[in-house]
């Protein structure tokens, strides 16, 4: 873990269940590679992950099982470590490269900008040759102007100690909104292809899927129904990623979708039992292959403590000399990019989902009423009256009490979204682009735009507000403590993840508190220089330039025929820096200890 990082928690813990094959998951890091340095259930770092993998492997070779590593993208955009650099990763690719995964595919994140898709194509492929997989997606080489895979389409394996035949695709879901270097082939187009048929057409153990894509979106759904229309009896894995939840899905009785959530809070654990294989079979020394077929899952907090628990190893026997080498590069990178750098002190903790919308604990209360209308000014036109449209997935993760440095401005707004206008928007039309954009409705239909797309995506997936218990919560954690039984009725439970998916509510490796869930709207609005009396006949309607698309549908559905020719620039700076500056200058004051 990076020396900042607040101590490892004890908590009540499950064990992960073995099977003959078993996987560790990672999906939607993010950027998060140096973990979570003001959380102290998400501590560990990209080193620690490496060495928990290298522990599990040693295990696995013991008792004869298999393991292998899947991560299934959007492993950019987020967090310092990745966007603080110029050009982005300048450290964070070299720092990810380190484990050693076995299968892994793209998200949309590493699409939205040209220079991120170059160098997932010159970077990342060539960091995983052989195990990056591109079913759907292509590469347009800036050179020449050909249309390439991004990497190649399936791969086809055999496990090191079971000899399970294995055959692996890596999809990216339906995604629209990548930059024109790349082709993101739709997933029902692609399963009608040559060589898709083919392949699902091997003779193979078990077919794996692995993708940035919902586990109950349509994608998937095809997938399935196209393996299984030659493949009627093989056991089909998914790995999906996107929507940022603990996520497990049942498709047939040997059919399984396993999702491990975002951020490096999670890492995900599955293992299967009772795979057929014609190849060559193991030296079972613990396991009992059973005819039946099993799939379990964990979902595995990214904290020491837990993964000594699960390797039964201590502070001293865990870590390898390769974790370490790497959570050494992590401080190195951090120190190089001044992540630690001071910006001041926000004075109460700012939720995205926690909080209540509106409230004075919500991060776009907070947003709305102090920042907006402050940093969305332009000198030329400061004194026209404005409307200033955000879009809450614009924001990426919650501001904690205290210390607020150059590393939480991006891993709060990591984007480099700049503010536009349309200048005199009649104040009648200006006035429905909220209501419509978070209501949607028969607009939107007839487009990819559906405004749901503007919320933070593990809006996605809960349709309703959760509102958890008061308990008594444990606030100063006991390093190193003894591990406590699982059913101990203790109420000193730390909030966190309390997952319920489709095998039940046992699939968090460690107990928590539960934390409240609260719907928000897909955008927000803030004004300013407006008159108090009177509406004003036209204002200037300002707004973050990812949501561009859906303001000029929005407005063409109440009679006006603006286009992307009637869109300026209303400041020249990306919001993150405006944000920046704004916490300069009103958040003053030390709170550093
Ligand atoms: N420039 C951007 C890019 C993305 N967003 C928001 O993020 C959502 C996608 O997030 P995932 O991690 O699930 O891929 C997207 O739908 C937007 O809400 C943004 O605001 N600005």
């Amino acid at each position: 873990e990076q020396p900042s990082a607040p101590k490892p928690v004890a908590a009540p813990m499950r064990p992960l269940p073995w099977g003959q094959l078993n996987f560790l998951q990672t999906t939607d890091t993010h950027g998060w590679h140096a973990g979570h340095l003001q959380e102290s259930q998400y501590s560990a770092d990209w080193g620690d992950y490496i060495s928990f993998a290298e522990r599990m492997h040693q295990k696995a070779d013991e008792i004869g099982a298999d393991l292998l590593l899947v991560d299934t993208g959007d492993r950019v955009e987020g967090n310092g470590l990745y966007d603080a650099s110029k050009p982005k990763g300048r450290y964070d690719y070299d720092i990810f490269k380190e484990q050693d995964i076995d299968i892994i595919c793209t998200g949309n994140h590493e699409l939205y900008q040209a220079d991120a898709a170059a160098r997932e194509y010159t970077q990342t492929v060539p960091n995983f040759k052989g195990k990056y997989l591109a079913s759907n997606l292509d590469y347009i080489k800036p050179d020449t102007g050909e249309r390439i895979p991004m990497a190649q389409r399936f791969r086809k394996f055999t496990t090191k100690n079971q000899g399970i035949r294995v055959l692996a695709f890596g999809f990216l879901f339906d995604f629209t909104g990548n930059a024109n270097n790349t082709i993101v082939q739709p997933v029902g187009k692609t399963i009608e292809e040559k060589w898709f048929q083919d392949a699902i057409r091997e003779d193979v153990d078990l077919f794996i899927v692995i993708g940035h894509v919902t586990l109950h979106g349509p994608e998937y759904k095809a997938i399935f129904k196209a393996i299984r229309s030659q493949k009627w009896d093989t056991p089909i894995q998914f790995f999906g990623g996107h929507s940022h939840i603990r996520d497990f899905a049942k498709y047939d009785s040997k059919a399984y979708g396993f999702q491990s959530g975002r951020y490096m809070e999670t890492v995900g654990w599955m293992s299967i039992d009772g795979i057929k294989s014609k190849g060559k079979k193991g030296d079972l020394k613990e396991l009992e292959l059973r005819s039946d077929m099993s799939f379990q899952r964990r979902y595995i907090d990214n904290n020491l403590f837990g993964y000594r628990y699960h390797t039964g190893l201590n502070e001293s026997t865990f870590p390898t000399g390769h974790g370490q080498n790497v959570s050494a590069s992590i401080h190195k990178a951090r120190k190089a990019l001044n992540l630690d750098y001071f910006y001041g002190c926000a004075p109460k903790d700012l939720w995205m989902s926690r909080a209540p919308y509106p409230s004075d604990n919500s991060l776009y209360s907070w947003l709305e009423k102090e920042v907006l209308a402050d940093v969305a000014t332009n000198p030329k036109r400061k004194d026209k009256p404005r409307m200033v449209i955000f879009n809450t997935g614009g924001m990426r993760f919650d501001i904690f009490k205290g210390t607020f440095t150059r590393d939480s401005t991006y891993i709060v707004s990591p984007f480099v979204s700049t503010l536009k206008y349309i200048k005199d928007v009649p104040f009648k039309a200006a006035s429905q682009m909220l209501p419509l954009l978070n209501n949607g409705g028969p607009i939107f239909e007839s487009t990819e735009l559906q405004p749901w797309q503007l919320a933070p995506p593990e809006q996605l997936a809960i349709h309703y507000d959760i509102i958890a218990p008061q308990l008594s919560i444990q606030d100063s954690f006991i390093s190193g403590a003894a591990q406590a039984p699982l059913l101990s009725s203790s109420p000193d439970l730390v909030p966190g993840y309390t997952t319920k998916d489709d095998a039940g509510d046992d699939g968090d490796d460690t107990l928590h508190a539960p934390i409240s869930f609260y719907k928000i709207p897909n955008c927000i609005q803030a004004t300013a220089s407006m008159a108090e009396k009177s509406d004003p006949e036209t204002v200037d309607l300002v707004f973050i330039d990812f949501i561009q698309p859906w303001v000029l549908t929005a407005l063409q559905f109440t009679g006006q025929t603006y286009n992307n020719s009637h869109v300026e620039n209303y400041r020249p700076e990306i919001f993150t820096d405006l944000l920046a500056g704004w916490i300069k200058e009103h958040w003053r004051g030390d709170c550093r200890s």
